[in-house]
C-alpha cells in the first residue's frame, strides 16, 4: 500500500471518530516521514485547484463578498493546507491547522527531517476544532458561526459549549452516514448553499437626472453574474407618472430603456424597470435609494409609512432640508424618522448628465452604519464614478444642501459678467459659510467633511456647471436688461421639468438664520436670499457684506422692507435697495 492510502485510511479513521487525532497524526508521522523537498514537490504535482471540492470557491468567494470571515480549520498540516488557503482567498491568520516541527541542519540553517508536530495547536487534539472556534470568538464578537465540514471532528464543532452555532455537514466529496445523521443541514453540492443565499432587491425612488444617472450605474452593478453577485439583477424605478408625448412616461421607459423627458442621451439598461405605483415599486426592496427633489420628500416618506420590507436599508441623494417649527432636518433624517429604517447619503460632486457620460466624479458615502454602507457601496462604485466612506452623514448631507445657495450667488457673478476672481470670492466665503452653519446646527459634524468631494468638490462643480447657477444666471441677465422673470418661469422654460433646489433651500436656511438671529454672521447666505427675494439688486452678489448690513423691518405690516443698518445714510429710492444704499 502507497503513503497516499495508507494516510487516507488513517485520516478516515479520524474523521469517522474510530481513531483519536493524536494517534492518527503520530501514525502519519511514522507513514509520511517526509522532507521539505518532498513537500514542495508534492504542492507542485497537486496544486490547490485540483484538489478542490466542486464549488467551494465561488462558495467562499460569494460569502466574503458578503463581508463574512471564513476561517480554515484542518486537522492536516499547516505546510499543505496554506497554499489551498491562499487559492481560496482566506488570509493566512485566519487558518488553524498542525504544524510539523523540524529538525535543522547546524551547517545550514535549513529543515531537514521531520520530527513531530507542535501539539498546542488545539487541532492537534480532539475537540480541537471547536477549541479553535472558541479562540477565534475570544478574538472577535461574532453573532454567529457557521462551521462546514465532512468529519465528526467537524461535527464537533457544533456539539460543545463555545463552538460554533450551525454544522452543515458536506457530501461532496464524501459521505459518512454518521455526520450525516447528525448535520443540522446536508448537502451534496456547494451551490445548493449559493443558491440559497439572500440577494439583495434594489429598488430607486425618483426619475429625473440624478434618479436616471444613478439608476443606470446600479443597474450597471446588479446585472454581472458573478460567484460574488450579491443583488437580484431587475432594478425597480418609482416613476412620478406624466404623460409624454400622448404616452404613459413608465411605459415609454420599460419599452425603450431611456427617459426622454430628464435623461434623454443615455440608455438606462434593460434590467431598470420603471413603475407608476411608488408602494409597488419599494415592496420587495432590500435596498431603498431615495433620489427626488428635497421638496416631494416628506410627501414621499408619508406614503411609504408601514409599507417597507423588514429590514430594509436607505440612502438618500437628494440635496436639501426641511424646515418645521420644531428645528430643521435633513432629508436622511426624515427618512429615518418616518420609515424606521437606517439611511446613509450618497453627496459629491454628481452633475447628471457628465456621470451618464461616465467622466471620472468622485462621491461619498455618509454613513452611521457601516455594513449599510458598504452594501450601498458596491452598487454605486463603477470605474468612472469612485465612491468611497465618510462617517459624518449629517456633514456630507449639509454641504449637499449649502453649496446650492452659494451657487446661485455664482450664477449672479456669471450673470454681471464678472470674471473667475469674483466667483472665486463666492465659492470661498459660500465655504466657510457652509462650514460654519453646519457646526452650528450639528456640533459633531467634521472639519475635514469640507475638504472631500461632497465639500468643496460638490461647490466647485455646482457654481461652473450646475442647474441652480445656469438659472440663477438667467435671471440676473434679465434683471439687468430690465425684463426681469422669475425663478419659476425660467426654472419651466431651461429645465424643463428639472427641478431647482437652491431658491427653496435659500429661504428655509434663511428662516433659520432669522429665528436664530444669526443673518449677520452669514453674509453671502444672507445677500443670496435677499437678492432672490428682490430687496437687493444682483449687483450685491460680489458685495455681499454690505447686502447683509441691511436690517429687515416690519413696519407694521406683513412686507418686509430691507433698510441700511445706518439710518443716517442717504438710502436709494423705495425699499428696495439700489446702488446708492451700497455706499451707505
Ligand atoms: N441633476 C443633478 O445633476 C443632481 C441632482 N442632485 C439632487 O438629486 C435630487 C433629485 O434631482 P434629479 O434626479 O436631478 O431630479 P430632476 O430635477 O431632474 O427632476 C425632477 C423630478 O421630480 C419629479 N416630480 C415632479 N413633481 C413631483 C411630485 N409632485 N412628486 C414627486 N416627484 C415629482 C419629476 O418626475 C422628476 O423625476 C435633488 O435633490 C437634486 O439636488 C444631486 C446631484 C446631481
Ligand atoms: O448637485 C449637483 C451636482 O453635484 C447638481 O446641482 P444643480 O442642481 O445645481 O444642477
Amino acid at each position: 500500500m502507497g503513503v497516499k492510502e495508507q494516510v487516507e485510511i488513517l485520516t478516515n479513521k479520524a474523521m469517522d471518530g474510530s481513531l483519536s487525532l493524536e494517534q492518527a497524526l503520530d501514525e502519519r508521522l511514522n507513514i509520511i516521514n517526509c522532507s521539505p523537498d518532498d513537500i514542495k514537490r508534492f504542492i507542485k504535482a497537486h496544486p490547490p485547484a485540483s484538489r478542490m471540492a466542486p464549488g467551494i470557491k465561488d462558495l467562499i468567494t460569494s460569502l466574503q463578498a458578503r463581508g463574512k470571515a471564513i476561517y480554515l480549520i484542518s486537522g492536516g498540516f499547516r505546510e499543505l493546507t496554506l497554499p489551498i488557503a491562499a487559492y481560496l482567498g482566506i488570509p493566512k491568520e485566519n487558518v488553524f491547522a498542525n504544524r510539523m516541527n523540524w529538525q535543522w541542519d547546524d551547517e545550514t540553517g535549513m529543515p531537514t527531517r521531520l520530527v513531530g508536530f507542535d501539539m498546542s495547536e488545539p487541532t492537534a487534539h480532539n475537540q480541537g476544532k471547536p477549541q479553535a472556534i472558541a479562540r477565534i470568538r475570544q478574538r472577535n464578537p461574532y453573532n454567529t458561526v457557521v462551521m462546514i465540514g465532512d468529519g465528526i471532528t467537524d461535527l464537533e464543532a457544533v456539539q460543545t459549549t463555545g463552538g460554533a452555532d450551525l454544522f452543515i455537514g458536506s457530501g461532496v466529496v464524501v459521505e459518512r452516514p454518521a455526520v450525516a445523521r447528525e448535520a443540522d443541514w446536508y448537502v451534496y453540492d456547494y451551490n445548493d448553499l449559493l443558491r440559497t443565499m439572500q440577494r439583495y432587491s434594489v429598488a430607486m425612488v425618483g426619475s429625473g437626472a440624478w434618479a436616471c444617472a444613478a439608476v443606470r450605474m446600479i443597474a450597471q452593478n446588479t446585472q454581472v453574474d458573478d460567484a460574488a453577485d450579491e443583488f437580484v439583477d431587475d432594478v425597480r424605478m418609482w416613476v412620478y407618472e406624466e404623460d409624454f408625448e400622448g404616452k404613459k412616461l413608465t411605459e415609454v421607459i420599460n419599452t425603450t430603456h431611456v427617459n426622454p423627458k430628464y435623461f434623454p442621451e443615455f440608455d438606462l439598461g434593460p434590467n431598470v424597470v420603471a413603475v407608476p405605483n411608488i408602494v409597488d415599486a419599494v415592496a420587495d426592496a432590500d435596498l431603498i435609494v431615495f433620489c427626488a427633489p428635497h421638496q416631494f420628500m416628506h410627501n414621499i416618506c408619508k406614503q411609504l409609512v408601514g409599507k417597507i420590507k423588514p429590514g430594509a436599508m436607505a440612502i438618500s441623494l437628494t440635496k436639501g432640508m426641511r424646515v418645521r417649527p420644531e428645528g430643521p432636518q435633513l432629508i436622511s433624517q426624515m427618512v429615518r424618522r418616518l420609515l424606521g429604517i437606517d439611511c446613509c447619503v450618497l453627496m459629491g460632486a454628481n452633475i447628471a448628465t457628465d456621470i451618464g457620460r461616465e467622466q471620472l466624479s468622485e462621491a461619498v458615502i455618509g454613513y452611521d452604519n457601516l455594513d449599510a454602507a458598504q452594501l450601498f457601496q458596491k452598487i454605486f462604485q463603477r470605474p468612472y464614478f469612485r465612491v468611497s466612506l465618510l462617517p459624518d452623514p449629517v456633514g456630507a448631507e449639509m454641504c449637499g444642501t449649502l453649496k446650492n445657495i452659494v451657487a446661485l450667488g455664482a450664477g449672479m457673478v456669471d450673470g454681471l459678467g464678472l470674471g473667475p476672481n469674483s466667483k472665486a470670492a463666492v465659492i470661498r466665503q459660500g465655504l466657510v459659510e457652509m462650514r460654519a452653519f453646519s457646526k452650528a446646527l450639528y456640533p459633531s459634524v467634521r472639519d475635514d467633511t469640507f475638504m472631500e468631494c461632497c465639500g468643496i468638490g460638490d461647490l466647485v462643480a455646482t457654481c461652473y456647471g450646475g442647474r441652480n447657477r445656469l438659472v440663477a444666471c438667467e435671471w440676473t441677465k434679465a434683471q439687468l436688461a430690465g425684463k426681469p422673470r422669475t425663478f419659476e418661469d425660467l426654472e419651466a422654460e431651461l429645465l424643463k421639468g428639472q427641478k431647482l433646489q437652491g431658491v427653496l433651500t435659500s429661504n428655509e436656511v434663511q428662516e433659520i438664520l432669522k429665528m436664530r438671529g444669526w443673518e449677520g454672521q452669514y453674509p453671502l447666505f444672507t445677500t443670496v436670499n435677499r437678492i432672490i427675494n428682490g430687496y437687493l439688486p444682483p449687483k450685491y452678489a460680489v458685495d455681499f457684506v454690505a447686502g447683509a448690513k441691511y436690517h429687515i423691518r416690519r413696519p407694521g405690516t406683513e412686507d418686509e422692507e430691507i433698510v441700511p443698518s445706518r439710518p443716517k445714510r442717504p438710502a436709494g429710492a423705495g425699499g428696495v435697495a439700489t446702488a446708492s444704499m451700497h455706499a451707505a
